[in-house]
């Protein structure tokens, strides 16, 4: 699915309404019951439907307050008990959000307007009983730090024991970074229009948005997969038509020979992790190339792989690229990278991988840190058999010479530049992972939890896509897959254990599970 900025959001909106004349109040209405159709779902209804229950809805002064107003009257037909907070002069709310003003009033919904502290006791206990509160202060058009005084509210709001459901985007998250200045609305479900918006998952905004539920608001399909929009979000659908499929008669050869370039003295537990992410995620032939000093503990600990001993005790020094050379004939990938250690003699090799390995290239962690010194090393490549690269902040950091702040803020102007740049792949990992393509278009990951924050989990992930390349799969596909499915595994085993205490290992181990429960879904979807 595409992701939109504010103004992308703007141009489709517009021309919807000026293309097939659709009035604005109708995409306003839709709007309405989208958020309405999400209440009833969230709230638990007893015999009484929602009749009885109370609702607080807080209301700004443009046309998000204007969806809120339209709510607030649904929600009074459906007999709720509506109390609106508008925070303006009523007089300012303009458009169809004036006309939705007049439409409540002509309901029995109770309505003030906040003006300052005077109102604070009244609407404390507003929310202290409201089974749902409905932020409607601020959509698509608020720019910089919420006003003092809503902010105000805003914290009573983030108290408030009711289900609090955001119209669009949460108030006080800005729609084209996710930036938070203060404070802003937590909610459990942001109810977004249309396209979801760059800020729910870049920033701070998907700590702030909860669940997200995207409703179309009767928009034109065709007008939602609109070309000029280059960022989308991973779904399942999408993610499950690059799983490579499986023939009859494949045997370890089709399914692709790859080369893991890894481990170090103290660090062979990276090319094992590594290498169970490859295995499990279902690579012909895994050849590890280690130095002298593991090799045989690298060998005992992962049966299913070749292990090839290089040159270099602890770690591989320039002579190991002989044997990378060698056994990376008939390779369909190669990964290099994990537990390698600050080797500075690494470099050299990758120097010669670069420029002689023909197959995609995958480079992680040390390999990273390595051509931070160097960058310049990238140009080797020349768009040659593929180049990926899967930083997380600090190394990207590193590789861009600017603080890992700068990569934080910029996360997705800063990976497509770099990509483009490079003309490389870049995984830009964090609770959402960027997938950033050389053609200029960028993946949201919405996979994954805080779990994976745990030592080991970004070996799997690089095992993983150098078997997803192995299998054929390509570079982009094979970054996306990979991503996905490594948060998706997580995902998994955060039923069992919440967000803590499961291990790279287990991830590792969760990967052919999820993949088959993707297939599955798929050919449910195709039985109808
Ligand atoms: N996308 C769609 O198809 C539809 C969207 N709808 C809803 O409309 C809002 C966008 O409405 P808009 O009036 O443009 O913006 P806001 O409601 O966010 O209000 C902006 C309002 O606030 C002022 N402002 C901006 N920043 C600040 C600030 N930091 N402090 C104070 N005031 C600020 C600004 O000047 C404006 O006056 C969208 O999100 C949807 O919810 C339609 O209803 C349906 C179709
Ligand atoms: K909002």
């Amino acid at each position: 699915m595409r992701v939109v900025n504010a103004e992308q959001m703007r141009q489709i909106e517009e021309k919807a309404i000026h293309h097939y004349g659709i009035p604005s109040l109708l995409l306003m209405e839709n709007a309405a019951w989208a958020v309405v159709e999400e209440i009833r779902r969230c709230i638990p209804k007893g015999k009484e439907g929602l009749n009885g229950r109370k609702a607080v809805i807080l209301v700004g002064k443009g046309n998000n307050g204007g969806d809120g107003l339209a709510v607030a009257r649904h929600l009074v037909f459906q007999g709720m008990d509506v109390t609106v907070l508008v925070f303006a002069a009523l007089k300012e709310l303009k458009g169809d959000a004036a006309l939705n003003l007049h439409l409540f009033q002509g309901t029995t919904g109770k309505l003030f307007v906040i003006e300052g502290e005077k109102q604070r006791r009244l609407t404390r206990l507003a929310l202290a009983q409201a089974d749902v509160v409905i932020d409607a202060l601020f959509g698509i058009g608020m720019r910089g730090a919420l006003p003092g005084l809503i902010e105000e509210y805003v914290d009573e709001v983030n108290c408030a024991p009711g289900w609090v459901v955001s119209i669009d985007i949460p108030s006080g998250v800005e729609a084209n970074t996710g930036k938070v200045y203060r404070t802003a609305v937590r909610a459990q479900t942001t109810v977004t229009f249309g396209l979801p918006k760059w800020g729910l998952f870049l920033g701070e905004g998907p700590e702030y948005c909860g669940r997200v539920v995207v409703d179309p608001i009767s928009i034109p399909e065709s007008y939602l997969v609109e070309e000029g929009i280059s960022t989308f979000v991973l779904m399942d659908d999408d993610v499950r038509d690059m799983i490579p499929i499986r023939h009859l008669k494949g045997h370890k050869g089709t399914h692709g020979k790859g080369i893991l370039v890894a481990g170090s003295k103290g660090m062979s537990g990276a090319s094992v992790l590594a290498g169970k992410g490859a295995l499990r995620s279902g690579i012909g032939l895994l050849q590890i190339v280690a130095p002298q000093g593991i090799a045989k503990e690298v060998d005992a600990s992962i049966t299913e792989a070749t292990v090839w001993s290089a040159p270099g005790e602890d770690f591989l020094n320039e002579e190991a690229w002989h044997v990378v050379l060698k056994q990376s004939e008939k390779a369909k990938a190669l990964a290099a990278g994990p537990g390698l250690g600050e080797n500075i003699e690494f470099i050299s090799v990758l120097e010669e991988i670069l420029k002689n390995i023909s197959c995609p290239i995958v480079l992680d962690a040390d390999a990273l840190n390595l051509i931070a010194l160097e960058p310049g090393l990238l140009s080797l490549r020349n768009g040659r058999g593929g180049l990926l690269l899967t930083p997380h902040p600090g190394e990207m950091a590193r590789l861009c010479q600017c603080s890992v702040e700068d990569i934080e803020r910029n996360r997705l102007d800063i990976a497509v530049a770099k990509a483009v740049e490079w003309e490389a792949v870049v995984v830009l990992k964090g609770s959402v992972t960027i997938i950033a393509s050389p053609d200029g278009r960028a993946f949201f990951n919405p996979t994954g939890n805080p779990g994976l924050g745990a030592g080991g989990t970004g070996d799997v992930l690089t095992g993983s896509i150098l078997a997803w390349l192995a299998q054929g799969v390509s570079p982009l596909e094979a970054a996306c897959l990979g991503v996905y499915l490594h948060g998706k595994a997580a995902d998994e085993l955060a039923k069992e254990f919440g967000w803590s205490g499961f291990t790279a290992s287990e991830v590792a181990d969760q990967i052919p599970k999820v993949r088959r429960a993707l297939e599955y879904k798929g050919l449910e979807g195709k039985r109808g």
